[in-house]
């Protein structure tokens, strides 16, 4: 069967693309005082901002009626004290918005020299991103710098966007500007663009010429010389102690490989690494659909399995949130049934 959802894959490539050279210029670039910090406490930047303006501007010119699940909201924007981060949040997103339509764009997508927003514009395109989620109908979800503890290290952070229909996910669109395109040289080029379809299969393809080496993507047979796993930098999303009782339980020898960001779906779909273990640090943070959406499409159209650690599949149906899921296993058929094994066994092992 035809993907038919063939414009909605264009378009998201399209907004992802923009959003991926507006984050890099500001990665590059990014000047003292452009960040907040939510009542979350995790850090927000400009660039935040700005992704998730443009392409909720992208969305809404095709897709009018489209509910959109995006991470951030124009509150803090609005309020004179942050006048001069709203400022830069605006010329950002227009000069993203009207660089010069590429190969494949279209005007009618609000893009292109003469796409230029207000500030008023761009602060309620973000706020199309305030959609409560949900079980049936179109929606999309949006996490415009996934990993921003990582972009503001220097290290990994992706733009992640997905499609949805009755709650299943079917497009996933990510951009990894500082992923090398090849694991095996990883002082090589960076910049990757993950896409995956529902019953289309995944592909990975450099992010400054999509017609450059697309390469299919499939998670390898199961093997315990090069099986390892893929986790957080930051202890506090997930514990790094309970996934190293995990992998002794499994004999791994080789060292985790921690990357922020939904970049470790991209890595573990083409092979680089075993298996994405995501363990509550039992300080009830609950999980949010725009984190693992687009990552999970990719992982199942590489032939992988995501479930959570009980092995129940995760939900994207809720709302915003993945409710009452309890953390995240993503790994090929095989490896995926040893980890759910293992953890088992830990925790029999500590319930002792
Ligand atoms: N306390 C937390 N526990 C788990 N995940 C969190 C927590 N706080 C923020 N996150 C989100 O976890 C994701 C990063 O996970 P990882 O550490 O595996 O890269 C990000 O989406 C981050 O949000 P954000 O999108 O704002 O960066
Ligand atoms: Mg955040
Ligand atoms: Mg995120
Ligand atoms: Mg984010």
């Amino acid at each position: 069967m035809s993907n038919p959802y063939i414009l909605e894959k264009r378009v998201a490539i399209a907004a992802v693309l923009r959003a991926c050279s507006l984050t890099s210029a500001v990665f590059n670039n990014l000047v003292k005082g452009e960040k907040l910090t939510k009542d979350d406490k995790s850090p927000v930047t400009v660039g935040d901002f700005a992704a998730q303006a443009v392409v909720n501007t992208i969305l809404a010119h095709s897709f009018p009626d489209d509910p959109i699940v995006g991470e951030e909201d124009s509150a803090e924007l609005r309020g004179e004290s942050n006048s001069n981060i709203r400022d830069r949040v605006v010329g950002l997103a227009n000069d993203s918005l009207t660089a010069k339509l590429i190969e494949g764009e279209q005007p009618a997508w609000g893009i292109g020299p003469s796409a230029s927003h207000s500030a008023d514009d761009l602060l309620d395109a973000i706020d199309r991103g305030n959609y409560g989620g949900g079980r049936t109908g179109r929606m999309w979800t949006l996490d415009p710098i996934d990993g921003t503890k990582g972009f503001l290290r220097g290290e990994q952070y992706a733009v992640c966007l997905a499609f949805l229909v009755d709650s299943k996910v079917q497009i996933g669109v990510m951009g990894c500007p500082n992923l090398p395109i090849d694991a095996a040289n990883p002082d090589g080029r960076r910049g990757c663009l993950f896409v995956a379809v529902r019953g289309h299969g995944a592909e990975q393809c450099s992010l400054s010429n999509l017609h450059e080496h697309p390469i299919p993507l499939r998670i390898p047979p199961y093997s315990p010389s090069t099986f390892n796993l893929l986790e957080s930098v930051e202890s506090a999303h997930s514990s790094h102690g309970f996934n190293e009782r995990v992998s002794t339980a499994l004999g791994i020898t080789r060292q985790p490989t921690r990357m922020d960001s939904q970049a470790k779906y991209c890595a573990l779909a083409r092979g680089d690494g075993g298996v994405y273990l995501r363990t509550p640090t039992g300080v009830g943070y609950v999980e949010k659909i725009w984190d693992h959406a687009s990552g999970s499409l990719l992982v199942e159209e590489a032939g992988g399995v995501i479930t959570d650690m009980r092995g129940e599949p995760l939900d994207f149906g809720l709302g915003r949130t993945l409710g009452e899921n309890f953390g995240v296993v993503a790994a090929g058929k095989e490896g995926h049934a040893k980890v759910i094994a293992a953890i088992k066994k830990v925790k029999e092992e500590a319930s002792k």
